[in-house]
């Protein structure tokens, strides 16, 4: 038994078997990441949007699996990456260096490769990326997989065996290629309990690490902003996805409000970097980002379970993707 933990105080008695640990997915954008993400937890966390690169921030999801007579408990936390993508700007790379930093740190990384799509020079990017943390277990996620008729399946397992033991072989603890290929479908359910199950037998032993009520360590700020960013990405042309980031300046509980009526202020900002895109984001007489206000309100008050005041203002913050001073104040 190791020495007595705050988080313990709810395990009284957990098996010296237990299992706690670090995942992380990877995968091109959209590869299906943050849906898997929260079919694991069993509660919205990470953001997902059918628009790529939304996932900007490491947010941690939980999976926590109860000890039974039969099993003993375990807790799979879930570290969800940004798109592993080619840097074609600065914020490409610096996200590329998380995504190697953040994998320095898991257990097992899950390779998350869409059924419906021919494993390509991407996802052949992101294996010789791999092998730069390459004593981490690689299993291969084929997600999607309702999104493709059943006799296609064997077709796709191959491709994605073959990409793993041509790009992870020859690494020492990589040699045999992935450690597990599983296919799985997010959406439908399906053996999402067997990835749980396979990523779990990675993890170490080790006691509990959060309590059971945490889905998320990200601070609510983050989570606020990134509720903030989907709804502004909701609807937008194609060109706008990667051209905004959100900060929040100032998020208090307002004073002089009675004890049984909260309010809380938060004032953010959209950044955008040209005029024609502040333009598009604020809409005809304000309408969208009305629309943005609404939508991003009613998710941040089921997150927080408070009463919202939110202030949005949206400002053109030129060539930020490039410049290394925006960046690093924007938090990236
Ligand atoms: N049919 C089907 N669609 C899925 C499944 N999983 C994800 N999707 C869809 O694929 C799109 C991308 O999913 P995300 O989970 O946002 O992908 P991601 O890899 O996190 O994307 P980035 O944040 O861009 O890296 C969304 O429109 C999802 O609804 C699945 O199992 N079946």
């Amino acid at each position: 038994m190791t020495e007595p933990d705050p988080v313990l105080s709810e395990f009284p008695e957990y098996d010296e078997n237990f299992r706690a640990g670090f995942a992380s997915f990877v995968g091109r954008p959209n590869a299906g990441k943050s849906t898997l993400t929260n079919a694991l937890v069993g509660e919205k966390v990470a953001i997902t949007s059918s628009k790529p690169q939304t996932t900007r921030h490491t947010i941690r999801g939980i999976v926590h699996r109860p000890q039974t007579p039969e099993r003993p408990g375990a807790q799979l936390v879930l570290v969800d990456t940004p798109g592993l993508h080619r840097p074609r700007t600065l914020l490409g790379s610096r996200l590329n260096d998380l995504v190697v930093d953040t994998l320095s740190e898991v257990d097992v990384v899950g390779f998350c490769i869409p059924a419906d799509e021919k494993v390509g020079p991407g996802d052949r990017f992101i294996a010789g990326q791999l092998t730069k943390v390459s004593h981490k277990p690689v299993v291969a996620l084929v997600t999607k997989v309702d999104k493709i008729p059943k006799d296609q399946l064997a077709e796709q397992l191959i491709a994605v065996d073959q990409l793993g033991r041509e790009h992870l072989a020859g690494e020492k603890k990589q040699a045999e290629g992935f450690t597990a290929i599983i296919p799985v479908s997010a959406v439908k359910g399906e053996q999402v309990d067997v990835v749980a199950d396979k990523l779990i037998a990675m993890m170490p032993k080790s006691p509990p690490l959060y309590p059971t009520g945490e889905l998320t360590d990200e601070p609510e700020v983050v989570m606020v902003a990134e509720l903030v960013r989907e709804a502004a990405l909701e609807d937008v042309r194609d060109e706008l996805p990667h051209s905004i980031a959100v900060t929040v300046e100032e998020m208090n509980p307002r004073e002089d409000r009675p004890a049984d009526k909260p309010l809380l202020d938060i004032h953010a900002t959209i950044h955008v970097e040209r005029d024609s895109q502040k333009g598009i984001i604020i809409g005809k007489g304000g309408s969208r980002l009305k629309a943005i206000g609404a939508q991003a309100r009613e998710g941040i008050v089921k997150l927080l379970g408070t009463p919202v005041y939110l202030d949005l203002h949206v400002k053109v913050t030129k060539e930020w993707q490039r410049d290394a001073k925006k960046l690093n104040r924007l938090g990236f």
